[in-house]
């Protein structure tokens, strides 16, 4: 017998812990990359606790309007994209992670400026429940963000990749397309498995109008991870090993 999914008051129990944990390696003055997701919400939400606090001093770009709206509710200091700005560390969420630590992302639909936020960092740290850490990428659909003019060749280019392209709905309004932060549309990509993640991206690539895929290839350093009630540091091709092995960012 399959084991049962775990439930949802599980899950957000273990997305808090790993938020938690993640919060434990921030430190004053940072420069912070916030994440999109239920889990990174949770990091946003404990992060605005210790500003309020004055325990931290920190200053963050949102990588969504919705966390920007979180963040900016609870008093984090914003920073608008500009030249030469970068980040000490982005926390956020994923929708797969391997052990290699390559990611799918993109299931909120943020995919686009989470990798800019990713590429702008020195350090990834991704935080996640026990669902998320898998031995193969391509389960979870691969999301696209797609230019609307180009939407039909980009199916017909994916569908001949093997990718099986779905238009994502609105989730509000079925009849709709859902649209990213750029009014892109967004696109899921059955694979189901993807046993060669870094030719799947690059062949992505060479797709006119697909603006950005939701495979993340070497830009975490390290995962806080929930498994058995215990958060878990995996780094690429490293553990997981307990996180409280570390004093610091691993
Ligand atoms: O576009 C959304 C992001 O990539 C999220 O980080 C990802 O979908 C994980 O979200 P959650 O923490 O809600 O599972």
């Amino acid at each position: 017998m399959l084991p049962s999914a775990p439930h949802p008051n599980q899950l957000d129990q273990e997305k808090k812990l790993a938020a938690a944990a993640a919060l434990r390696w921030v430190q004053d003055g940072m420069v912070l990359g916030l994440g999109t997701g239920s889990t990174a919400a949770h990091f946003i939400s404990l992060l605005g606790e210790a500003v309020r606090n004055g325990q931290l001093r920190v200053q963050a770009t949102a990588t969504s309007q919705a966390s920007e709206a979180q963040a900016r509710e609870l008093g984090i200091p914003l920073l608008q994209p500009r030249r030469g700005l970068r980040f000490d560390l982005t926390i956020d969420g994923a929708d797969e992670l391997d052990p290699q630590l390559r990611l799918i992302k993109g299931g909120g639909g943020a995919l686009l400026r989470e990798k800019v936020l990713a590429n702008a960092s020195d350090y990834l740290l991704i935080i996640a429940d026990s669902t998320k850490l898998v031995p193969q990428l391509g389960q979870f659909p691969l999301p696209l963000e797609v230019v609307p003019f180009a939407l039909p060749w980009v199916l017909d280019a994916v569908a001949e990749l093997g990718g099986a392209p779905v238009l994502r709905p609105d989730r509000r309004n079925p009849q709709e397309p859902a649209r990213s932060d750029q009014g892109n549309l967004l696109v899921d990509c059955h694979f189901n498995q993807i046993p060669d993640p870094a030719q799947v991206a690059a062949q992505l690539k060479t797709i006119p109008g697909l603006v950005e895929h939701g495979l993340f290839l070497g830009l975490a350093r390290a995962a806080l991870v929930v498994q058995s009630e215990q958060v878990m540091a995996v780094r690429p091709g490293i553990g997981p090993v307990p996180a409280t092995s570390f004093t610091q960012l691993p």
